[in-house]
């Protein structure tokens, strides 16, 4: 199973995070997020990263210059998509970087959104459901209605997020099943300053999943 730790600021903790056993870490490029990293700063963290761990970018209706400015300058294996952005905009995304994984983020407000998901099946790699909060794009640390997640069973793979922490993962994952997870308030000390305690608390329940 996939598990993607987001938020990461800094090089000490991307690394312990990677050595815990995270398979993938989430850089934020949206500007105005508190958890906001600069391309060079990513690439300070990847550097200190093993080759094998997925290094994801996360945009948010950012455009394909802004987006290719980033992986210039940082080696990221993926691309986040966490605004409202179309399927012809992935698929022109998919033109311009077909090396790079392109995951779609739905921000899940009504059941409808899980529809809209779907119809991304055939223009990314993977989607990913998150929480819907009128102010926050992401990171907000809510919770889905995860019920209502359990017929969702989309044409490609799909990492569950919103609201994920260490009490809490065993439950969603026993009831959604999905191919990964995505973690970032939850085990945070205070946005971009994640808590390696609470990591290692989630690896600690995640090795006791058979
Ligand atoms: O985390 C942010 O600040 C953020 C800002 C703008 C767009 C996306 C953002 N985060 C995306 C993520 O992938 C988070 O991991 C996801 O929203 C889950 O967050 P949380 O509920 O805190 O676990």
């Amino acid at each position: 199973m996939r598990i993607k730790i987001c938020g990461i600021t800094k090089p000490d903790q991307g690394k312990a995070i990677a050595e815990l056993g995270a398979t993938t870490l989430g850089f934020i490029c949206v500007r105005s997020s508190p958890r906001f990293i600069t391309p060079e700063d990513i690439q300070a963290v990847i550097e200190v990263l093993p080759k094998t761990v997925e290094r994801i970018g996360v945009f948010a209706n950012a455009s394909a210059e802004e987006i290719g400015q980033t992986l210039s300058l940082s080696e990221l294996t993926g691309i986040q998509l966490h605004g409202n952005e179309t399927l012809e905009y992935c698929d022109r995304l998919r033109e311009l970087f077909p090396d790079l994984e392109l995951i779609k983020a739905i921000r899940v407000k009504t059941p409808e959104a899980l529809n809209l998901a779907e119809t991304y099946v055939n223009h990314v790699d993977t989607l990913l459901l998150d929480a819907y909060h009128p102010e926050q794009l992401g990171g907000t640390g809510h919770t889905l209605d995860w019920n209502s997640l359990q017929q969702f069973r989309p044409a490609c793979q799909w990492l569950l997020a919103g609201g994920l922490r260490p009490d809490n993962i065993i439950e969603a994952l026993k009831l959604l099943k999905p191919d990964g997870i995505d973690l970032s308030s939850g085990v945070e000390q205070s946005p971009g300053d994640k808590d390696l305690t609470k990591v290692t608390q989630l690896f600690e329940v995640l090795s006791t999943l058979t």
